[in-house]
Order: structure tokens, then C-alpha cells, then sequence
């Protein structure tokens, strides 16, 4: 478990101080995924370097598994870090040592023996499927192989908590899902508590049990993923929503904007909303995912239909919630169409 308690960091003093992280107060359960979104500059590394201490916080406390680390000694600070393994953005692994001497760096800086050190190596290279390329020199890695070895590192020390700060930046989206598979996997067998900060929504859809945006150095909103997903009315389920492209309307229809309101959203609405309105339906576009095993996502819909009322409670009935889109209307146009027509004619 991770509590930060009104933690504040101050770089600089007098004039030229900047304040990045300001009472801050967040938590993070034991075995939880907690994703930390927020604009360039919020403080997520600075609240990561903060976590692990290799930034000491200017007031505040940082408690890990019930110790507050922030007031501890250098001496015990350095225990007290061994706990906490961290994943950075391309992995910043040791150009010169192979996949396992970086892995088994930590344990050298320890003093472990050779023989320990080997096993333990051994059991982290098959942990991230790796066994193949213990002795592959970083440059010989693919990013998402050179990430995996950056995970074996960070978790040598049989940490309870691991951060990662931007760990899948920069990887394609299907190296980045196996990444975060890795991950979501290791919290399982591992019972690790996660703190992984990024700025790609749909790593968070993939990762997170719960989201945090951090803006000018306070945790401004935060909640379950489920519930940030079905909730739009706030600005960070708005942000979390996929965006996709739609097609356009057609005549006799009015475009609207559908999005999944609830956690129990029936499999075949569209079926359901044609039938209750009695007028055409059009998917113009969807992105739908399941997170957590519940449906959740946009649609863009073409309706029949200009009773916006009934549309809006019959989309209700399957827990959507819709919003017509007036600029696109088509029904205006076919009545311009219509009328173009009939100069056309009369000409
Ligand atoms: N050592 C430092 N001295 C002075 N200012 C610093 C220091 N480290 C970070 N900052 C400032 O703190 C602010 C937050 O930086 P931080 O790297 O934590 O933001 P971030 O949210 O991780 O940004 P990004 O998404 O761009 O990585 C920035 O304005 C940065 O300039």
C-alpha cells in the first residue's frame, strides 16, 4: 500500500522556487494498478522520484506498507528502496552488460553471491520470457524485449511495489500490450501494488484498475477505471473514451453521439433501440473495448428519427446515454436537397 499524505516537493528557493508537487494526497491499495495521467509538466516523474525517494519531498509523507519513508535515515532509506523496483521509458539498461548481468545488477550493488545471483537471474529471465536471450547485448533487443529486461531488473529484489514512469512510450501498440500483459500478470502472481504513469489513454484502458490526473502538482480527479469509463460527464472519463473516426450521415437521418452509460449495457442495443423507436438505425461508427469484463465505449448512430425525446430515453433504456449532433443533421439538408430540387424543377 502506498499513501501519500499532503506531499509537497519544492525545487529552488526564494524567487526562482518552483512548487511541482503541492499537498498532494493520493493512495494506491496493495495489488492495485494505479495509472497517474496528466498534461506535460504536472510532476507524475517528479511524484515517482518522489515515491522511491530519489527525490526527497519538501513536506508531506510518503508511507510504504505503513512506513513513512520520507523521514527515515539514508541508511534505512536505502532498505526501504530495495522494496520499490521502477521501469523507466526505454528501460535505460546498461549498453555494455548483456540481458542478464543488467538484470542482475541490483543483486551485484547487494553483494549477493554468484551462485544466488545466477538463480535468481534464471527465474526473472523465464518470468518475462526471456530465457532465449540471456546473452543478447541491449542493442541485440527489441524495445519490448529490452522493457521485459527493464521489469526483470526493477523486480530482482523481490520488490512490493513497482513504478513505471512511461514504460511502453514509444513501443507499437502490440508490443505495448504484451508490456502491459507482463505487467497486469506480475501484479497477479506477485501481489504487487503498481504506479505507472503514461500519457497513453488506451495503455491506461488496458492497465489501470484506477485512474489519477495529476494537473499543477494536486491529484485533481481520480476513481476506479469502471466507473471513470461509464461516467462522462467528467473530463478524465471523457479523456479515457477511444476516439475513432465515423461515416457520414445519410439523408432522413440525424447524426447522434452514443456513448455506453452503464456497466450493463445489453449486447445487441441496437437491435433493442430500433425496435423501441420504430424508425432506422445506422452505425456510422463505433469503438467499443471490454474492460474488466464490462462493455464500454462510443458509437456514432444515424437516426430516423427527429423525436430527439424518445430517441434520448430510449437509448436510456439500454444504459447509453446520446447527444444529437445538430450541425450534422441531415434532415435540414434533405429539406435544402428537396428545395434545390424544386428550383431546379421550376427552372
Ligand atoms: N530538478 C529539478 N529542478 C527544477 N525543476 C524541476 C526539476 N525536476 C523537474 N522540475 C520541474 O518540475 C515540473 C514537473 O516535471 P515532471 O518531469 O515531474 O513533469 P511530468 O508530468 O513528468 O512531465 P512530462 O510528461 O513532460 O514528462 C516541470 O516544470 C519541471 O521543469
Amino acid at each position: 500500500m502506498i499513501s501519500l499524505r499532503h506531499l509537497t516537493k519544492t525545487y529552488g528557493r526564494g524567487d526562482a522556487s518552483v512548487t511541482v508537487l503541492d499537498r498532494l494526497d493520493f493512495e494506491v491499495p496493495t495489488g492495485r494498478i494505479a495509472a497517474v495521467v496528466g498534461p506535460s509538466g504536472a510532476g507524475k516523474s517528479t511524484l515517482a522520484q518522489c515515491i522511491n525517494l530519489l527525490e526527497r519531498p519538501t513536506s508531506g509523507s510518503v508511507v510504504v506498507n505503513g512506513e513513512d519513508l520520507s523521514g527515515l535515515p539514508e541508511k534505512r532509506l536505502r532498505d526501504a528502496r530495495r522494496r520499490i523496483g521502477t521501469v523507466f521509458q526505454s528501460s535505460s539498461l546498461l549498453s555494455r552488460r548483456t540481458a542478464a548481468e543488467n538484470i542482475a545488477l541490483p543483486l551485484d550493488f547487494l553483494g549477493v553471491t554468484p551462485q544466488e545471483t545466477r538463480s535468481r537471474v534464471g527465474e526473472l529471465l523465464e518470468r518475462v520470457g526471456l530465457t532465449d536471450k540471456a546473452g543478447h547485448y541491449p542493442f541485440q533487443l527489441s524495445g519490448g524485449q529490452a522493457q521485459r529486461v527493464g521489469i526483470a531488473r526493477a523486480l530482482a529484489l523481490r520488490p512490493s511495489i513497482l513504478l513505471a514512469d512511461e514504460a511502453t512510450s514509444g513501443l507499437d501498440p502490440d508490443t505495448t500490450r504484451s508490456v502491459v500483459g507482463l505487467v497486469r500478470e506480475l501484479r497477479d502472481d506477485l501481489d504487487l501494488t503498481v504506479v505507472f504513469i503514461t500519457h497513453e489513454m488506451d495503455t491506461v484502458r488496458q492497465v489501470a484498475d484506477t485512474v489519477a490526473r495529476l494537473d499543477h502538482g494536486r491529484i485533481v480527479e481520480q476513481g476506479s477505471l469502471v466507473d471513470l469509463l461509464t461516467s462522462h460527464g467528467s473530463r478524465l472519463g471523457r479523456s479515457l473514451q477511444p476516439r475513432r473516426g465515423h461515416a457520414g450521415p445519410e439523408a432522413g437521418t440525424r447524426t447522434w453521439f452514443v456513448t455506453y452509460d452503464s456497466t450493463t449495457v445489453p449486447g445487441d442495443w441496437i437491435q433493442r433501440v430500433t425496435a423501441d423507436l420504430g424508425a432506422s438505425v445506422h452505425l456510422l461508427g463505433a469503438s467499443v473495448e471490454t474492460v474488466h469484463g464490462v462493455n464500454t465505449g462510443s458509437a456514432t448512430l444515424g437516426i430516423g428519427t427527429e423525436d430527439d425525446a424518445r430517441v434520448v430515453a430510449a437509448l436510456a433504456r439500454c444504459g447509453l446515454s446520446g447527444t444529437p449532433d445538430h450541425s450534422a443533421a441531415t434532415f435540414g439538408q434533405t429539406d435544402e436537397r428537396i428545395l434545390a430540387g424544386a428550383l431546379e424543377d421550376a427552372a
